[in-house]
C-alpha cells in the first residue's frame, strides 16, 4: 500500500530529506528516522552524513539506543524507498541530546523534526531557540494509530499473540503461562479493536476504523508507576533491571491470594484460590515482610500494574462489544511476563472470547506514525509538484 498520493519525480518535487519523526514522552523519547536507498546527487552527500552519525553509538550520548533488531529494510514511504531505524533515549536526557545535535552539525543538516507527545509542546522553544530546528506538531493518539497501521499493513511479522496448548480456558492457570508459545496473528482485518497504550500512564482507544476513534479511558498506573515503585521498593536504577528482579522474584510472597481468606477457591462466585485477593496485601505482617525479597516485591509490583491495566481494558472491550485487545507502549518491552499475563488475563476472564495481541515496534508508532502524517500533509498541501 502507497502512503501517499503523488507521483516521485526524482529529487525536486519531493519534501527534502532527511525524514525524521519523534515521539517525546513522560518517559522516553522515540526518534525514527528513514534511510532513503534511492539517492541522487544532491540528496546523497546529506544522506551519508546522516549514516554515519546514526550507526555511531556515540551519537545519541551515554543514554540512547538505537534499536537494531526492529530495523526495516526495503519500506516505500511516499514512493521512496529505504530503511527504517528506531532510536530511543530518556526524555530527561533532553537538553544533552540538543547539545549534542548543536555539536555534531545535526542542526545544519535538519531543519524541521515532525514531532508528538507531550513533549513535542513542553520543548518546542528548546529546539527553536537551541539548535534551530523547527517541530512540526502532531497529535500523539492520531500517530499512534497511523504507525501502528502502516506498521501492520507493510510488516508481514508486526502482529502476534501467545497461545496455549491448553484446551479450554478454565484449565488453564497463571502457573502454565511460562509455556505460552508467541505466535503471528494475521491482523489485515483489524477493525474493530481496543488500543492499549502503556507508557508512562496508559491509554485506552476504541479504534473503528483508521479515522475513527475514541480515548475512552485511561490510568496514572502504567509504566512509570511500575519504574517508580520498584526503584523505591528495591532501590534499583533501571527498567531493565527491575525486569531483571521481577523475573526471579514470586508475587505471592507479597500479595494476599484468595486461598489465604478462604483456605481455597471462593467457589460462589468462582474466584480461583491462586487469585490475588488484595496486592501487597501481606506487608503488613512482620513476619512476611521480614521473608520477602527485592526480587519478589519487583515481581509483586509487575502483576499488580499488569493485572490493574488488563482488568481495565477488559471492561472497556465488554462496554465497547470489542474483542481484539491490541496492547502497545514501552511499558512492553523486554517484558514478557507482563505479556504473558496480559494474555492469559484477557482470555480466562473472557472464558476464550478475547484476544489479548501485541506488536514487533511496541514503542514506536507515535514516532512513526507523525513521520507519516507531515509526509501525506506535505502532498496535500502541494509541495509535491512544485
Ligand atoms: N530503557 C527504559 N527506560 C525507562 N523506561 C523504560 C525503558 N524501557 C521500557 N521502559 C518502560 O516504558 C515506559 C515508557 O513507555 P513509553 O515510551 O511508551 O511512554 P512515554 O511516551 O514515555 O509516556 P507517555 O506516553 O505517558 O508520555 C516506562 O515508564 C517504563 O515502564
Ligand atoms: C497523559 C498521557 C496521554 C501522555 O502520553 C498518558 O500518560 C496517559 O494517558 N495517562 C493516563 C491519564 C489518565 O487517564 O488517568
Amino acid at each position: 500500500m502507497e502512503n501517499c498520493s503523488t507521483t516521485r519525480n526524482h529529487g525536486s518535487h519531493h519534501r527534502p530529506m532527511p525524514w525524521f519523526g519523534m515521539d517525546i514522552g513522560g518517559t522516553l523519547t522515540k526518534l525514527v528516522y528513514f534511510e532513503p536507498k534511492d539517492l541522487d546527487g544532491e540528496e546523497g552527500e546529506i544522506i551519508r552524513n546522516i549514516r554515519r552519525y546514526l550507526t555511531k553509538n556515540s551519537a545519541y550520548g551515554k543514554t540512547g539506543y538505537r534499536d537494531t533488531h526492529l530495523q526495516v529494510d526495503n519500506v516505500v514511504i511516499c514512493r521512496r524507498k529505504g530503511s527504517l531505524h528506531f532510536i530511543r533515549f530518556p526524555t530527561s536526557e533532553m537538553g544533552n541530546f540538543l547539545s549534542l545535535a548543536k555539536a555534531k552539525g545535526m542542526a545544519e543538516l535538519v531543519t524541521t523534526v515532525c514531532a508528538t507527545g507531550g513533549g513535542a509542546y513542553k520543548f518546542e522553544r528548546n529546539f527553536r531557540d537551541e539548535v534551530n530546528m523547527k517541530l512540526d506538531k502532531f497529535d500523539e493518539l492520531d500517530s499512534l494509530i497511523k504507525g501502528m497501521l502502516f506498521a501492520e499493513i507493510h510488516y508481514s511479522t508486526e502482529c502476534y499473540y501467545f497461545h496455549s496448548s491448553s484446551a479450554s480456558p478454565a484449565r488453564r492457570s497463571a502457573e502454565s503461562i511460562i509455556n505460552y508459545e508467541k505466535k503471528l496473528y494475521d491482523f489485515s482485518q483489524p477493525f474493530p479493536f481496543i488500543l492499549v497504550n502503556v507508557g508512562s500512564g496508559v491509554s485506552v482507544l476504541a479504534v473503528r476504523s483508521p479515522n475513527d476513534y475514541r480515548r475512552i479511558s485511561g490510568t496514572s498506573l502504567g509504566g512509570g508507576t511500575f519504574l517508580g515503585l520498584c526503584c523505591l521498593l528495591t532501590g534499583c536504577d533501571t527498567f531493565e533491571e527491575a525486569i531483571q528482579l521481577a523475573t526471579k522474584g514470586d508475587n505471592k510472597k507479597v500479595d494476599k491470594l484468595v486461598k489465604d481468606i478462604y483456605g481455597g477457591d471462593y467457589e460462589k462466585f468462582g474466584l480461583p484460590g491462586d487469585l490475588v485477593a488484595s496486592s501487597f496485601g501481606q506487608m503488613h505482617l512482620k513476619d512476611k515482610k521480614a521473608q520477602v525479597t527485592k526480587e519478589d516485591l519487583a515481581n509483586a509490583v509487575l502483576v499488580t500494574i499488569t493485572n490493574n491495566i488488563g482488568s481495565i481494558a477488559r471492561m472497556s472491550a465488554v462496554h465497547e462489544k470489542i474483542d481484539k485487545v491490541v496492547f502497545v507502549g514501552n511499558f512492553l518491552r523486554v517484558n514478557p511476563i507482563s505479556m504473558k499475563l496480559l494474555a492469559f488475563a484477557m482470555d480466562y476472564w473472557s472464558e476464550g472470547e478475547m484476544k489479548a495481541l501485541f506488536l514487533q515496534h511496541e514503542g514506536y508508532f507515535g514516532a512513526l506514525g507523525c513521520l507519516l502524517e507531515f509526509n501525506e500533509k506535505e502532498d496535500n498541501n502541494g509541495v509535491a509538484g512544485k
